[in-house]
């Protein structure tokens, strides 16, 4: 049998359509997800990535934390606010809420993050976790983009490091078939589809992506959260999309 993983592209506050996506797989693709080797993710992707790995019961909360913490940034940004350190805080509190006290023993080779050396510049995926608290580590160095998060890079196993979206913001693990998921319109399993003039397509960040006017609107809001309606409809495009992909592969029941 192939070896299957499932892979979420870094997104920002498009983690909500990653939040539909896996909601879809829970509820009509169980045979898939019992299928999967390990989940990998950049960034939001590597969040929700570990949220089905360590606490898939723990969805919905998970969708409650991502909208609340959309509509504080969406009042700061009124005031001409960027999120800053503010925001890893923030994200820090709900992992600290949402992955249970075994999330680095249920996490072990089955969670792949990726994160960028600040000195190199180079990608690492991490899946070796030795506490709970070295995994939520990893989880944020996988989020912090400098100056927008803050001024100070994550530390971890001695090293600083920044947002794993620099450098490869889908990772596709070496073994078996990744079944990817992006909320930009592109080449993946589990995507947009493209609505753009043109049919120009150009990697970043090792993800191929359309060029379009959709997803500079998309890369926008990824920062900057749209409306709590934009959001509920992102959630419901990504359940969409991976209904459609599970019925295309034959997995839907
Ligand atoms: C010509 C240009 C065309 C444009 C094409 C677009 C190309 C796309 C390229 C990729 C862009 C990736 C954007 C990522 C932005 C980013 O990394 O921002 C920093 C990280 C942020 C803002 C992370 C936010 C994370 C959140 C809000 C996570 C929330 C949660 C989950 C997703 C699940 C678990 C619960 C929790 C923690 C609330």
């Amino acid at each position: 049998m192939t070896v299957l993983n499932l892979s979420f592209a870094g997104a920002g506050f498009l983690g909500i359509y990653h939040v539909g996506a896996v909601e879809a797989f829970v509820r009509h693709g169980p045979k898939l997800l019992g299928s999967l080797s390990a989940c990998a993710g950049a960034s939001a992707g590597a969040l929700v990535a570990a949220v089905l790995v360590t606490a898939p019961d723990k969805l919905e909360m998970s969708k409650e934390f991502l909208s609340g913490l959309a509509d504080n940034v969406r009042r700061r940004q009124f005031r001409g606010v960027i999120p800053g350190h503010n925001l890893m805080v923030s994200l820090g509190e709900c992992m600290e809420e949402l992955l249970p006290s075994e999330a680095h023993r249920l996490a072990n080779d089955r969670l792949h993050i990726s994160i960028t050396d600040l000195k190199s510049g180079k990608n690492h995926l991490v899946s070796r976790f030795a506490s709970r608290e070295e995994l939520m580590t990893a989880l944020l160095a996988s989020c912090y983009l400098p100056v927008y998060a803050g001024m100070k890079p994550v530390e971890f196993r001695g090293q600083k490091w920044i947002d794993g979206g620099f450098t490869d913001n889908l990772p596709i693990l070496p073994v078996g078939r990744t079944i990817t998921v992006s909320p930009f319109a592109g080449l993946q399993d589990v995507c947009p589809v493209h609505r753009g003039r043109f049919d120009t397509q150009f990697r970043l960040a090792n993800m191929s992506t359309m060029l379009s006017m959709d997803n500079v609107k998309r890369l926008h809001q990824s920062l900057f959260p749209p409306s709590a309606l934009r959001m509920q409809a992102l959630h419901e495009e990504g359940f969409s999309d991976a209904v459609e992909f599970l019925k295309r592969e034959a997995w839907m029941s």
